[in-house]
């Protein structure tokens, strides 16, 4: 299946259901912090696995107690698609798990 572009429309209706989401610079981007530098890179670590399973890959960036997502597909055209947000629902699922806000 083809990955197509959303339009600003879609990413603004699925960027409602992501609280602290956002869409900037073409990609959807979130910031997570966490109780501490161990337990932000154990973060890291859950997400790259998800990403090697859902094989859609983010930049993700490790801070001393924070975690920052930045993601659009490639094979689109590093526009946004259905795919990073799938990749962020999928994120979203676990970071409760890890104390992260
Ligand atoms: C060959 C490999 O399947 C592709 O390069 C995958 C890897 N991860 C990816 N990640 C992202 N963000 N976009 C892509 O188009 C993409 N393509």
């Amino acid at each position: 299946m083809s990955d197509e572009p959303l339009s600003q429309k879609e990413i603004e209706d699925r960027l409602r259901e992501l609280p602290g989401w956002a869409y900037e610079n073409d990609r959807i981007t979130r910031t997570y912090r966490l109780d501490g530098h161990f337990a932000a890179s154990a973060l890291v670590a859950h997400i790259a696995a998800l990403q090697q399973e859902l094989n859609h890959h983010s930049d993700l960036t490790l801070g001393y107690d924070t975690v920052r997502l930045a993601v659009n597909t490639h094979s689109a055209g590093d526009a946004v698609t259905a795919t990073d947000f799938a990749l962020a629902e999928r994120v979203e699922s676990i970071a409760p798990g890890h104390g992260a806000a």
